[in-house]
């Protein structure tokens, strides 16, 4: 039998890792081609060094490539070629216009529907994999019905992508659970067949949930929303900690030892990042508020708000403790990535804890092990409109973690990379001018042993005695 024939549109964090597993799991019952318009990303995805940083993405990437995965920027031989067709584009929040600062933009969505129905030839499954707001499938069904040739047929499923960075692969070779909507027609059921089975390949079938298309859109914007809740929620209870010699860690250990709760996402921290759980969050803000659920939109967005102030009083601690000044002193920051084992910086809280630091004039040293110079160049710049020389003047980004923190007023913990654990800080310490601060945004280190060594301590939701 011929392989099954897979596109995917978008070789981004999503497309690339999904697909990947997909053509590893799917051995020769599956030929998967990922497509991209951007030519510098499939260039990387067919070097040796790819677009992004993914622990094990590297072992299956090269087992595969060549084989039955591609990378490509012939986006429409791929779609003429597939009979299923994944659309893995980006969903940003939208900066302009209409919804302006809490839709989606479903821009690249609809430019992915129209080069499907352009370049299809013969009957397609088209998949929503990206995030979108509920009810996109019905703009692609239209989009695709009236620009399509004759006798062509569509089938449209939501199928959401539950991963997260840094644990993608593992995360995707045993998922929690695949969710699979489409419409209850008997096409609609075929279609979610045909789809179920690339996933079976490795996917136990109690794991593959199926739904209509609706409750399959609306789970995922609900499913960030709840993760996304719970990380607010502690955060809140972190700053009630600090203000009573109550400590968080405490405190999650106890609430999350209650089964109905779980333990899992109650790690309080300088502020969640990442592409997606702020923009989730506003577009179902915004879906709430279109319906005139002024309350539920309201009840939604404080999970945000609340992100952002933790975020500002992270950055206004370090401002207090170093003597409410911070001009010209040098503050080393570890980690700019929005979590460990990644180099995305979206929305990194890094970002904005500095962002406020610039503005108080102070001196940036900055180490990641996976954010590039460049990348973190780009993202204070693009938070500093109008005066952008003042990230040329401000910042250092440094490759030895030791150079950054030499000499510096405070370091500041904002990701929780393992190898910050590890470092000597007593030698740290010996060049650090006194008080020397020690600013523990993950509450990852050792704060006893560090007290001791004489750091003046301040960690997220505990008091350091
Ligand atoms: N990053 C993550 O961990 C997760 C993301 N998602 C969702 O998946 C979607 C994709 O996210 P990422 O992979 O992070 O985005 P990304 O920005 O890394 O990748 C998207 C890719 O789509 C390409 N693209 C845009 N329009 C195109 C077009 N018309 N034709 C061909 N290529 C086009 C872009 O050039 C880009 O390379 C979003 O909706 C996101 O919300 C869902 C789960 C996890
Ligand atoms: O739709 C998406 O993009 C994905 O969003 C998140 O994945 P991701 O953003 O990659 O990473 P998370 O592990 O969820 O972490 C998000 C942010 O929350 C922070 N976090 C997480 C957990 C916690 O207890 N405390 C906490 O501050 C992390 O440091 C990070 O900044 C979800 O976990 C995925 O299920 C989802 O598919």
């Amino acid at each position: 039998m011929a392989p099954t024939n897979i596109c995917c549109i978008g070789a981004g964090y999503v497309g690339g890792p999904t697909c990947s597993v997909i053509a590893l799991k799917g051995g020769d019952q599956v030929k998967v081609t990922v497509v991209d318009i951007n030519q510098k990303r499939i260039a990387a995805w067919n070097s040796d060094e790819l677009p992004i940083y993914e622990p094990g993405l590297d072992e299956v990437v090269q087992q595969c490539r060549g084989k039955n995965l591609f990378f490509s920027t012939d986006v429409a031989g791929a779609i003429k070629a597939a009979d299923l067709i994944f659309v893995s584009v980006n969903t940003p929040t939208k900066l302009y216009g209409l919804g302006k600062g809490s839709a989606a933009d479903v821009k690249y969505i609809e430019s992915c529907a129209r080069a499907i129905a352009e370049h299809s030839e013969g009957p397609k499954i088209v998949i929503e994999k990206s995030t979108v707001p509920a009810r996109t499938a019905e703009t692609l069904d239209r989009i695709l019905r009236a620009n399509c040739k004759p006798g062509i047929t569509f089938e449209i499923l939501s199928n959401p992508e539950f991963l997260a960075e840094g644990t993608a692969i593992s995360d995707l070779m045993s998922p929690d659970r695949v969710l699979i909507g489409g419409s209850t027609t008997p096409e609609g059921q075929k279609a979610i067949q045909a789809l179920s089975a690339v996933y079976e390949h490795w996917v136990p079938k109690d794991r593959i949930i199926t739904t209509n298309t609706w409750s399959s859109e609306l789970s995922k914007l609900a499913a960030n929303a709840f993760l996304a809740q719970r990380i607010s929620s502690i955060n809140a209870m972190s700053a009630i900690c600090e203000a009573t010699e109550a400590d968080v860690s405490e405190v999650a250990r106890a609430i999350g030892k209650d089964s109905r709760l779980g333990a899992k996402f109650l790690q309080a921290s300088v502020g969640f990042g990442g592409s997606c759980f702020q923009k989730d969050i506003l577009n179902l803000v915004y879906l709430a508020d279109s319906l005139n659920l002024h309350e539920v939109a309201d009840y939604w967005r404080q999970v945000v708000i609340l992100n952002d102030w933790q975020e500002r009083r992270f950055s206004t601690r370090i401002i207090k403790a170093l003597f409410n000044t911070v001009s010209s002193k040098k503050i080393c920051i570890l980690g700019f990535a929005f979590k460990k084992n990644t180099g995305d910086t979206r929305e990194s809280a890094a970002i904005y804890v500095c962002q406020h630091l610039m503005d108080e004039g102070a001196q940036l040293a900055i180490y990641d092990p996976k954010v590039k110079a460049e990348q973190i160049d780009l993202d204070l710049k693009s938070v500093s409109q109008g005066q952008e020389d003042r990230v040329d003047r401000l910042v250092t980004v440094h490759s030895d973690p030791y150079e950054a923190m030499d000499g510096a007023h405070a370091v500041a913990v904002l990701t929780e990379w393992d190898e910050f654990k590890t470092y000597d800080f007593a030698k740290v310490y010996a060049t650090m001018p006194k008080p020397a601060f020690l600013f523990d945004g993950r509450n990852i280190l050792d704060h006893a042993a560090l007290r001791q060594m004489g750091f003046e301590i301040e960690a997220i939701g505990k008091k350091i005695h």
